[in-house]
This record gives C-alpha cells, sequence and structure tokens, in this order.
C-alpha cells in the first residue's frame, strides 16, 4: 500500500527547476512524468480551493510552457493526487463527492494529438470520469424539412428526465419563434469562427449558406445533467462526429419522397422561396450520401409521423416505462483528505489512512480503470468504482 499522496511526485523533479512546486510558493500541486515532460496540476488558492491550472516542464529543452486547456476543468477543491494512466493523468480530488472525485487529465489521446495538429500548441484536455457506458449520444440527421426537430420535439416532451438537446451554434438568423440558448446559440460569424480556432467546437458545417456548429460546451451541459444528449444536425456534421470520439448512435431520418419533401418545407412556411430552393437543391446530395454511405446506424423515412416515432422509439430501446426518472445516482461517499493512491492491474486503490474519518479508515476504493473509453467531449467513460471493507472483505459497487 502507498503512503499518503505527496504534495507532488518527486519522480523527475530533481532535473528540473522547482518553480512553483512547492506548497508555501504556489499552493497544493502535483508532478507527473509523461516521457520527457512533466505536467505539473494544481496551483494557487482562489477562496473556493485550488485552482486546477496546468503548466507542461520539457525536460529535453529545460523550457516550461502553457498548454492550450480544452475542455471544463473541475471544480476547485482542497487538493488532489495524480497518477498517470496510459495516455491521461487520473486526477482523484480530495474532499469531493464521489460522483465528482475522479476527472482525467489527456495529455496524449487521440482527441488531444489531434487537436495539437489543429491548434499548433501544446493541448490538454480535461474530462470528468463516467461511471460505465453511460448513454451513447444521438445524432439524428436527414434533409432539412424532413421532420427531425418534429420527432426530436416529440421524444423530449415524451421523456423530459431522459434526453437533453445539443444547443448548436448558428449564423443565421432567428425564426420568429426561435430563443437564443434555447433553440440555438445566435451568433456572429467572427465570434464563431475565433471560437472555432480556440478549439471549443466537436463538428462545424457550411450548411445551406450559414455557418452550424456543436460545441463541446453544449454536449457537456446535457451530459452533466445527467441525460442522454440528442444532436440535431445534417450529414456533414455527422460525418465529423463519426470520426471523434463521441461514440454517438447515428440516426437518419429520409422522407418518403422528393415531393413530400418540398412540400413540408414549404408549409412550414419559414424560409423564402429562394431560400426552399437552396436547402432543396442540398437534399438531394443529403439523401444519396445519409442512405448509401454507410455513415448511419439506422435509416428511418418518415412518411406518417407517428409510425416513424414508434420506429425512432425502438431503436433508441424505448418503451413505456424507460424514463431516466428513477434511475439512482451517486450519492454520498466522499474521498477524503487523507488517502494513498497504488495502481495494480488496471485498479487503482485509494486507501485511507489511519488518520481519515473513523467511519471510512475501513475502506479501500477500487477505481476499476480496465476498461476506460473515449475521451472528447469532456468525459472518460467505462469507470467502475466499488468499495471493499477490509476487516470483512465485503465488497459493494457505488458507481
Ligand atoms: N411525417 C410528417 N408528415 C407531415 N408533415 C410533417 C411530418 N413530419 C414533420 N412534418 C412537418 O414538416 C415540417 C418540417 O418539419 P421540421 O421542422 O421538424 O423539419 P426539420 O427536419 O427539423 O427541418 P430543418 O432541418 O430545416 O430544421 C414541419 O412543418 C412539420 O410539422
Ligand atoms: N453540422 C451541423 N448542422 C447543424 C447544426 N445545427 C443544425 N444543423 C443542421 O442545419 C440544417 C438547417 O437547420 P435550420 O435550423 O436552419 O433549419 C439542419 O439540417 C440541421 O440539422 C450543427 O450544430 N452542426
Amino acid at each position: 500500500m502507498g503512503e499518503e499522496a505527496p504534495e507532488f511526485s518527486q519522480d523527475g523533479l530533481d532535473e528540473v527547476s522547482p518553480i512553483g512546486l512547492d506548497s508555501k510558493s504556489g499552493g497544493y500541486q502535483t508532478a507527473t512524468v509523461v516521457g520527457e515532460k512533466i505536467f505539473v496540476v494544481g496551483g494557487s488558492e482562489d477562496g473556493e480551493g485550488l485552482c486546477f491550472s496546468v503548466r507542461i516542464f520539457d525536460k529535453s529543452t529545460g523550457k516550461w510552457s502553457d498548454p492550450t486547456v480544452l475542455g471544463t476543468k473541475p471544480a476547485p477543491c482542497k487538493g488532489h493526487s495524480a497518477l498517470l494512466l496510459k495516455d491521461r493523468i487520473l486526477i482523484l480530488k480530495r474532499d469531493s463527492l464521489l460522483d465528482d472525485c475522479t476527472w482525467f487529465l489527456e495529455v496524449d489521446t487521440p482527441f488531444v494529438r489531434d487537436q495539437k495538429k489543429i491548434l499548433g500548441t501544446e493541448v490538454v484536455a480535461w474530462s470528468k470520469g463516467v461511471k460505465g457506458d453511460g448513454l451513447k449520444p444521438v445524432v439524428i440527421s436527414g434533409p432539412s424539412g424532413v421532420g427531425k426537430g418534429t420527432l426530436i420535439s416529440k421524444l423530449m416532451n415524451e421523456f423530459p428526465n431522459t434526453f437533453g438537446f445539443s444547443v448548436s451554434h448558428t449564423t443565421r438568423a432567428p425564426r420568429e419563434k426561435e430563443k437564443d440558448g434555447i433553440h440555438y446559440h445566435f451568433t456572429d460569424r467572427s465570434i464563431m469562427e475565433k471560437d472555432i480556432r480556440e478549439g471549443k467546437f466537436l463538428e462545424t458545417a457550411q450548411v445551406h449558406g450559414n455557418l452550424y456548429g456543436t460545441s463541446i460546451e453544449a454536449v457537456e451541459a446535457v451530459t452533466d445533467s445527467g441525460k442522454r444528449c440528442i444532436l440535431d444536425i445534417d450529414v456533414q456534421g455527422a460525418k465529423s462526429v463519426k470520426a471523434s470520439s463521441l461514440e454517438a448512435m447515428s440516426i437518419f431520418i429520409s422522407p418518403p419522397s422528393y415531393e413530400e419533401l418540398e412540400k413540408r418545407l414549404r408549409a412550414r412556411g419559414t424560409e423564402t422561396e429562394e431560400q426552399v430552393q437552396r436547402r432543396l437543391r442540398n437534399a438531394t446530395a443529403e439523401i444519396e450520401e445519409g442512405k448509401s454511405s454507410g455513415l448511419f446506424d439506422h435509416i428511418l423515412i418518415n412518411d406518417d409521423l407517428e409510425t416513424c416515432y414508434q420506429n425512432l422509439k425502438n431503436v433508441l430501446g424505448l418503451n413505456e416505462s424507460s424514463d431516466l426518472s428513477n434511475q439512482t445516482s451517486t450519492k454520498g461517499v466522499e474521498i477524503q483528505t487523507c488517502h494513498s493512491l497504488t495502481e495494480e492491474d488496471q485498479k487503482v486503490l485509494i486507501h485511507y489512512s489511519s488518520d481519515g474519518l473513523e467511519k471510512a479508515s475501513n475502506n479501500l476504493f477500487v477505481l476499476d480503470v480496465s476498461s476506460l473509453k473515449g475521451g472528447a467531449p469532456g468525459r472518460t467513460r467505462g469507470l467502475n468504482v466499488y468499495a471493499i471493507d477490509t476487516f470483512s472483505n465485503k465488497s459493494g459497487i457505488y458507481l
């Protein structure tokens, strides 16, 4: 069993300048060696606790750098422990409930490597540990006017606790009844392009003459609320999501005929004649691509609305009693200040030292990291957490 987690790992630090690495000068920090680099995580007090800043020391050049940090960082806490697991550093927050204590700083995941190429800087990405597989996000795609929005509204009305809508950004003007922040984040092109350069988007596409995109934050907001994320995006966006690490289920909604699509688009009355023509021109290629590319897990024809809705529920594995409102979430178990971390056989053992709280002192928590999956945007799935009472040798699942 390891000792109480040190304020920072000594490993490799003798060779580097100890700038800001002691608790007197910079607050609580950990240093994790990854090849030639040392990732220093943690920093100064901000009144609420210790902030999670990240700096990198490159042993080969002897230089410090401030990486581009993607994703939402953990809220401040009273300290943390760090442990390298392959391509990401496990950050275990102290004095935090078990549902919020397990975070990862991705340092060499495929997502981080891609972003390094795009941004041309050092990149790290925060992702929160998520129990099990979580529910895969759902991408719903199809030509304009086919009925995606109508089907999604029905789903959200029937299952309000299960699904959450990923609110996209767009540069198009709002329609009469559309509300900013609910239907879309309506934005200027220059602002959106800046955000894209800063790596804030999971995917973006030029659609019918406007820029649309799914921000990482939009997906995270839904996942954080414990709901299954629904993305209403075009076929280009669906391709980008497929190439990302989101691991979504994808559904293509097809019209029964081109004539019917045209009728619906005109009847909706939200576009000018010129815009309708443009959307219809794009529809031909979208339908062709959606049906033939193997891009989608399911193709549903939206002829009769009710029939299509039932088919959608079927592919989503829904039945009448499947709303998530009855499901339990992790509650009450807290990672104490005094703990140590060790790794054995893809299991991270969290052991409380004897001066931890009495009720917890017999407990050994086990984070099973053998099935970690995915990463961006903001989630590392596949975690399992359970506790073993070291006196009775009984175990209980906590997540
Ligand atoms: N099965 C259906 N039969 C007849 N009308 C339908 C059906 N499904 C949807 N509609 C109607 O078609 C119009 C377009 O639907 P909707 O706005 O949901 O399309 P969309 O795919 O979300 O379009 P966009 O991509 O442009 O946002 C709406 O007026 C809607 O009421
Ligand atoms: N690639 C993306 N496509 C998106 C996104 N949000 C919406 N869309 C698609 O755009 C068209 C037009 O939408 P409308 O609201 O102007 O009618 C439609 O096919 C949507 O699915 C996005 O974030 N990314």
